[in-house]
């Protein structure tokens, strides 16, 4: 709210306000009626006793803090700064997290009674929703900065104080807290530049956050004049090494020419008149070099690059290297990356929208990795130290569900316990949300997840308050979603909500690092031995159809490496449980068995008749079992339906001798 509005018509709209229970309109500032509006509609009386909400219990201030942690460790230092400014004006200076809950307070001890009566303290909610319209609130509800002055406070009881608040984002635009300062405007300390003071301070968190965030990344400081760069008016916009931008503070987008959604979408070299080989070569030459470069739409920007040498070895210009694919990046998903170009593929396109609000969906038969991939996704995003929650919706009890996410209050049902529970869903807050088998989920579970989503609020059971949560959404799923929405058994709105990117990892059988995967399976559980599969073997194995995918394999390396000799570094038939052998010695039609090499084992050339293999290691383990499909299931490391998938497409088909 930029300007005051005159004692006179901030009387009269208070007034009208108190009278009709309306807001008037025109007398004051658009933002103000807004928020008086959703005050009202919070169902809060501006006069008489307010029953202020229980401030934060030492848990959940506990939990708050840690989830700030980044933000608070940045902002400490800039808070100092910023209360020696107003030391003497009897004010405090405020952190408040996404959900407007102060995590920290400077203030003047003149102060500290006035701002203890009215709860700005740790652990107090400034939401709109609970305080009516302040500055913490609105600058929440509204994005932008915002002074609330006196009698512009919904709740006459604050209305002594003046603020001024500013939201701190993210590189990539997600709100993380508001820094605001409050004071008693009856000290006659009110002043206009207090928005502009508590700005700036804001920008400087932010630029601080970025810098450490993003330390890994190229970053370039841009400015209109050289002197500008490191100055809190710079532009500071991060680069993936494949040359997109993927972070920027609001300078540089104003700068570039960007809004926040084009982070994460938008190459460098779509802006700037400059190739990013050509500018690393520079910098290699000469590091602290000023750079002046040329936007497309003609103006000039001096820029400078920092870049961290261990994340940012020689690269050498290539006249064609912005037209190669993404290279992997150091990153936890490029640790499990073995080379094959599909899953290497379904690796870069997530890592375009890690950090960015859109739900990432990862499909693929049983046992290709999704869950591990999630957990690498989740591992070289911005909430790698916040929880990752897994949540398989096949393997929880359709009673017990609702609760398991949702969390409830106690006592809310018979045998709830007593303190109540957080949910899965909660417990997720700052991280990522692993939904797995999300095609299982029932269909009225499905319509409370939506809900959630939407809202991005949880409602515990038993409860009629909506807690907010904020987590990374990725989903896994081996069937085919739109089709079973197709048949009402998967909502179509969930299905839109949380297909924001969708990436297919490819089977087993289907990926040419077949040879680079057994041997990072082998590193994996002997790390201290150079364990081999010996020549004969490793064809089989190469070729076979793996119906388990990687959880079969892994689960075959793991036993066979258990039957291992401690002098024996040779993984041969010996070492095999008899089921698998028995698979492994079908006939291998048109099979050419790819060599095993004692060093690094090449890629595999196999092709084979891979439904028949399939289908005969599910009936060889249904014999060994004598029918027991779950036994079979374990024996192969699948799940009980891709078995009956399979026998189910195989009866489809032709029948067939192998
Ligand atoms: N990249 C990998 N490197 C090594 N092992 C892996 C990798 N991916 C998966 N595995 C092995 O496969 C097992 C199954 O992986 P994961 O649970 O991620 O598969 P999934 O596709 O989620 O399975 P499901 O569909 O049954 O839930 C893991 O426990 C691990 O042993």
């Amino acid at each position: 709210m930029p300007s005051i509005p005159t004692p006179i018509a901030l009387r009269q709209a208070r007034q009208h306000l108190l009278e009709s229970g309306q807001c008037p309109g025109g007398l004051v500032h658009e933002r103000l009626t807004r928020s008086w509006s959703r005050s009202m509609a919070a169902g809060l009386v501006p006069t008489g006793r307010v029953l202020a909400p229980e401030p934060a219990s030492s848990g959940s201030l506990r939990q708050a803090l840690s989830a700030s942690h980044a933000l608070l460790a940045h902002s400490r230092p800039i808070m100092e700064y910023v209360f020696d400014q107003v030391r003497h004006s009897q004010s405090v200076v405020v952190l408040a997290d996404p959900r407007g809950m102060l995590v920290h307070t400077l203030g003047d001890p003149l102060f500290a009674d006035k701002a203890a009566r009215v709860a700005l303290a740790c652990g107090a909610s400034w939401h709109e929703e609970d305080r009516g319209t302040n500055a913490i609130g609105t600058a929440l509800v509204e994005g932008s900065a915002v002074q609330i002055h006196g009698s512009e406070h919904f709740l006459e009881r604050n209305s002594f104080l003046t603020c001024a608040a500013s939201p701190i984002l993210s590189a990539t635009g997600d709100l993380l807290g508001i820094l605001d300062i409050s004071g008693d405007h009856r000290s006659g300390q009110a002043h206009g530049h207090t928005l502009g003071l508590v700005s700036t301070a804001a920008r400087m968190i932010e630029n601080r956050l970025l810098v450490a965030t993003c330390q890994r990344n190229l970053r370039l400081h841009l400015h209109t004049q050289p002197e500008g760069i490191g100055s809190v008016a710079e532009g500071i916009v991060v680069v993936s090494e494949d040359g997109w931008i993927v972070g920027a503070n609001r300078v540089a987008l104003t700068q570039l020419g960007l809004q926040t959604g084009d982070i994460g979408a938008t190459l460098l070299e779509r802006v700037l008149d400059v190739r990013l080989d050509d500018l690393l070569t520079r910098h290699q030459r000469r590091s602290s070099q000023t750079h002046m470069l040329r936007l497309h739409s003609g103006a000039t920007l001096f820029a400078q690059l920092q870049a961290d040498a261990a994340t940012w070895p020689t690269r050498r210009a290539s006249s064609a290297a912005h037209l190669q694919p993404a290279q992997p990046a150091g990153d936890a998903l490029a640790q499990i990356d073995t080379g094959d170009a599909r899953w290497r593929a379904a690796a870069d396109k997530v890592r375009r929208v890690v950090g960015k609000p859109i739900a990432v969906l990862i499909q693929g038969e049983c046992g290709v990795g999704k869950e591990v991939f999630a957990r690498a996704l989740h591992a070289s995003g911005p909430r790698h130290a916040a929880p990752f929650v897994a949540i398989n919706c096949g393997a929880i009890p359709e009673s017990l569900i609702e609760a398991e996410l949702f969390g409830y209050v106690g006592g809310a049902f018979t045998g709830a316990r007593k303190e109540g529970s957080l949910g899965r869903l909660r417990e997720a807050h700052g991280g990522t949300l692993f939904l797995d088998e999300i095609g299982d989920m029932p269909l009225p579970m499905q319509t409370r997840l939506l809900r959630v989503l939407q809202e991005r609020s949880v409602t515990p059971v038993g409860s009629g308050t909506a807690v907010p949560v904020d987590f990374a959404l990725v989903c896994a799923t081996h069937c085919q979603l739109l089709e079973a929405a197709a048949q009402g058994r998967f909502r179509q709105d969930l299905y839109y909500r949380i297909n924001g990117l969708t990436v297919q990892l490819p089977a087993l059988r289907e990926r040419s690092d077949f040879a680079a995967l057994a041997q990072r399976l082998l590193h994996d559980l002997h790390p201290e031995r150079a364990l081999q599969l010996a020549p004969d073997l490793y064809a089989r194995l190469a070729g076979y159809a793996w119906p388990g995918n990687l959880r079969q394999v892994a689960s075959v390396l793991r036993t066979a490496c258990a039957m291992l000799g401690d002098e024996e570094d040779t993984l041969d038939w010996g070492h095999m449980p008899d089921d698998l052998i028995a698979a492994l010695s079908l006939p291998l039609n048109n099979a050419v068995a790819a060599p095993c090499p004692a060093g690094p084992v090449p890629a595999q050339s196999a092709t084979l008749n891979l439904q028949e293999l399939s289908h005969a290691a599910i009936q060889q383990a249904l014999q060994s079992t004598r029918g027991n499909v779950t036994q079979a299931a374990r024996q192969l490391g699948i799940s009980r339906q891709t078995i009956y998938r399979k026998l189910e497409g195989s009866a489809a088909r032709q029948p067939r001798s192998v």
